[in-house]
């Protein structure tokens, strides 16, 4: 039997006749086979070609078999030996198991189980090897740890552009300073990262780093929140409750989405950056604060001022230190390094297979604008790592997601016509087909493939135990209206349900 691919069988034995005629019957069973006369001659064509298995005898005029297989083992713990001998004692075939052959044959012996053991011992090797976690390459293990270096010293930001290079540059710069910084950016491009990475390098690392999203908390609600209230402050202030400056206290306090900042809290925060203090609201006790500020804004802050919705005074106090960070557009070659970042990561948070990017997958990603950056990338990326069965990510699959994203629909993945441009009806029919598709794939994954019968009949029933109690909620049970919206007659309805086993 020829085997799949070609291994080699190194042999030392200082009997010509048995090298004969193990070459003869491990060739006939697909080996390749090297024979020697003495241990040395083996060492020297393992340590120059290498070989899977040694078959050796124990007593050679040139050297011990054993030893022969004890510094083997010491190097090559992997590496099955069998050994033979005609001197058969138990001496020896404990110092051969010892010293970690497969196994020891008395000769004479039955040539087939020879052949027999041969197999045996290259198919656990096998096994063992396929079990075993991979061995990285070095280029691997070198990507691994850049990785890990950029990871430890930015906390996360990738990026080899030489705008994040700059970026990187001006943190590392920062670092033991304590100066108030104004991050600008579109929205997702990493400035909470950026902040947090200018948080961890300075003298406050240790103190605490709170994240407050001005846009995110209603505005009448946004000075309590920053600065704390007293009790009976105003209605539902039943008890003194401390704001974020008191949180952030030793440390950092990231301000996002600044320019959403209403102006009685612009007011307070222009105080505390002058003097240092501030009031609880519906209070006057006068509080110190320890807390540099790092503040985020993906507006136009001159803008706003000069429609007087930002005070010029707070935005010369917030902007001692600028740093901006660049669109993902702008630095088109980092998106190959976070694609595959993002690949990594998802993997790991949802415990599945890491997919791989198709090069031509690879380039639509590349040509695409990315109007919502990085944030854009890293949920694209989790939903591919999510819906797609396949290992492999090929372009079609981006195009199809595009579809599904008006985001991204509007720059054009697929190089289409951009979507704004098509009817309506067909941009609904668009994403109706590739939700249901994206559904379907999930479905049948979970369901181990499309390998099951009777499919048609089990997706359509699937959906109507979805949509008709759906519509039925929507005519809060009126099956006449529900019978109407679904276009299909009361019987039919009432007949369905009843299938459904849903109650009268
Ligand atoms: N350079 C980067 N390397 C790795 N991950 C990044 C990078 N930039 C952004 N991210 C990731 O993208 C997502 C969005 O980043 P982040 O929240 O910092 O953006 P943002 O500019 O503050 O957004 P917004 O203005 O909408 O608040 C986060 O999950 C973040 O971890």
């Amino acid at each position: 039997m020829q085997q799949e691919a070609e291994q080699t069988i190194l042999v030392a034995d200082d009997d010509q006749a048995v090298r004969f005629v193990l070459e003869q019957a491990l060739s006939r069973a697909g080996y390749k086979v090297h024979a020697f006369g003495n241990t040395q001659p083996l060492v020297n064509h393992f340590n120059q070609y290498g070989g899977d298995l040694i078959i050796t005898d124990v007593v050679m005029p040139g050297g011990s078999g054993l030893d022969m297989v004890q510094s083997l083992k010491a190097t090559y713990p992997d590496l099955p030996i069998i050994v033979m001998t005609a001197q058969s004692t138990l001496r020896n075939a404990v110092q051969a198991f010892e010293r970690g052959a497969f196994e020891y044959l008395a000769k004479p012996f039955d040539i087939n189980r020879l052949v027999d053991l041969t197999r045996r011992a290259l198919q656990k090797q096998e096994e063992r090897v396929r079990n075993q976690p991979q061995t990285k390459t070095k280029q691997q293990a070198a990507a691994e740890d850049m990785d890990r270096q950029l990871e430890e010293r930015f906390g996360g930001i990738i990026g080899s552009s030489r705008a994040m290079q700059a970026l990187f540059h001006t943190i590392g710069r920062l670092s033991n300073s304590e100066m108030t910084v104004l991050i600008h950016g579109e929205s997702g491009t990493g400035k909470e990262l950026v902040a947090r990475a200018v948080h961890a390098y300075s003298p406050r690392r240790r103190g605490p780093f709170t994240a407050i999203n001005m846009a995110a908390i209603p505005r009448d609600l946004i000075e309590s929140e920053l600065f704390g209230h007293e009790k009976g402050a105003f209605t539902g202030a039943v008890s003194r409750r401390p704001g974020h400056f008191q949180k952030a206290e030793g440390g950092t306090l990231f301000l996002d989405e600044i320019g959403d900042m209403p102006m009685e809290a612009q007011t307070r925060l222009l105080r505390v950056l002058q003097e240092g203090t501030f009031t609880l609201v519906g209070s006057t006790d006068i509080l110190r604060s320890d807390v540099r500020i790092i503040a985020a804004t993906h507006q136009d802050l001159p803008t706003a001022i000069s429609e007087g919705r930002f005070r010029e005074d707070l935005f010369y106090r917030l902007n001692v230190i600028p740093l901006h960070v660049p669109t993902l557009r702008s630095r088109k070659e980092d998106i190959p390094v976070l694609s595959q970042y993002f690949l990594a990561k998802t993997s790991k948070e949802l415990k599945v297979a890491t997919k791989r990017l198709t090069q031509s997958a690879m380039e639509k990603l590349v040509a695409y604008d990315w109007p919502g950056n990085v944030r854009e990338l890293e949920n694209l990326i989790r939903r591919l790592t999510v819906l797609i069965p396949e290992d492999e990510i090929r372009p079609e699959k981006i195009e199809l997601y595009e579809r599904t994203m008006p985001k991204l629909a509007r720059n054009d993945l697929s190089g289409h016509e951009p979507q704004e441009e098509r009817s309506t009806e067909s941009n609904t029919s668009h994403s109706y087909e590739a939700i249901l598709l994206q559904d379907l794939d999930t479905f049948f994954a979970t369901m181990g493939g499309l390998e099951t019968s009777g499919v048609y009949d089990m997706v359509l029933r699937k959906m109507e135990a979805v949509l008709i109690p759906r519509v039925l909620r929507q005519t809060r049970g009126n099956r006449v209206k529900a019978a109407q919206i679904l276009g299909i007659n009361r019987n039919t309805l009432r007949k369905k349900m009843r299938d459904l086993g849903m109650d009268d």
